[in-house]
């Protein structure tokens, strides 16, 4: 595969008049947004609201209904390789007795595509990949005895192994601690300042990232915005969009949103999710 130089003009990604509905149900519509290299988007919106679906349409893994997406100028599917994805809480217990290298490792050869390195250059690759992400010294210790920050630090790792053009990640900071949540978004920050890796990156919680973000998508039943934080953090954008009285101030540097459907400045109870650390030590 053609290689994709980093400074090219061509949005890492492009959607144009994009709808994604499952059956009758429109989930979102008229969506047209452009992702630049080294550009970082914060996803928000409540619950049900069409993150997760927007992550997966950039995976390639599902179709829109109206519309069109390229990520890197091409169809998504054809990108998987430029794209790397750090998922919602996996869980854990398939991969417990995995190394933090092997996650790393796959991350490197599981792509059908990716350069064939041999053993020896894949082991110094694994090595600089997790030193990159500050997980050296838990290299050989087994997923399941991490806590989930340093998890999370090698999952990160394991979505940076190709060194993508997008990175995408869908919830990241569910169930770390501040400092952890810090520690991660940090990770990811430096990355796209010095590889120009434009992030995608779905939350429910603004703050640990708010300084961070250039732009936000945000998603609500009804229709979304696209904007700065300044833009679209205001309580005349959101009451607009919910189409009921929202309140957003700021206090102490933070966004606090009041009276939205689903608050997104404050995460919500997932009842329904698998938490990766449930019986696990976080
Ligand atoms: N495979 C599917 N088939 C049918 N409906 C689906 C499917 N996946 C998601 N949905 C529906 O589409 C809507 C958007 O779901 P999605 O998971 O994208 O929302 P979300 O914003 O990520 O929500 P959350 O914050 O709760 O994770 C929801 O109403 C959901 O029930």
């Amino acid at each position: 595969m053609t290689p994709i130089p980093r400074q090219d003009g061509t949005p890492v990604v492009a959607l144009r008049a994009a709808a994604l509905s499952y059956g009758d149900r429109e989930v979102w519509s008229d969506l047209e947004l452009d992702v630049r290299s080294g550009e970082f988007l914060a996803v928000l919106g409540p619950n049900g609201a069409g993150k997760t679906s927007f992550v997966r349409a950039l995976l390639g893994r599902q179709p829109l209904s109206a519309g069109t997406l390229t990520v890197l100028g091409r169809p998504a599917r054809q990108a998987a390789r430029h794209i790397g994805y750090v998922p919602q809480q996996a869980a854990l217990s398939a991969q417990a007795m995995l190394r933090a290298r092997d996650l790393v490792r796959f991350g490197i050869d599981g792509h059908r595509f990716g350069p064939r390195l041999r053993t020896g250059g894949i082991r110094r690759r694994v090595d600089e990949i997790l030193e990159s992400v500050g997980a050296s010294a838990y290299a050989d210790v087994p997923l399941g005895m991490l806590s989930g920050g340093e998890r999370q630090r090698v999952r990160i790792g394991q979505a940076l192994a190709t060194d993508p053009r997008l990175l995408l990640c869908d919830e990241p900071l569910l169930s770390l601690d501040l400092n952890h949540q810090r520690a991660v978004t940090e990770l990811i920050d430096a990355r796209r300042r010095s590889h120009g890796t434009a992030v995608v990156f779905v939350t429910h919680e603004i703050n640990p990232v708010l300084g961070m973000v250039d732009r936000v998508l945000y998603l609500a039943r009804g229709g979304h915005r696209v904007g700065t934080p300044d833009e679209v953090l205001t309580s005349e954008s959101l009451s607009r969009l919910y189409g009921t009285r929202v309140d957003v101030v700021r206090v102490g540097g933070r966004v606090v949103v009041a009276g939205a459907p689903d608050e997104t400045a404050t995460p919500p109870h997932h009842p329904g999710r698998l938490d990766e650390t449930d019986g696990v030590r976080a």
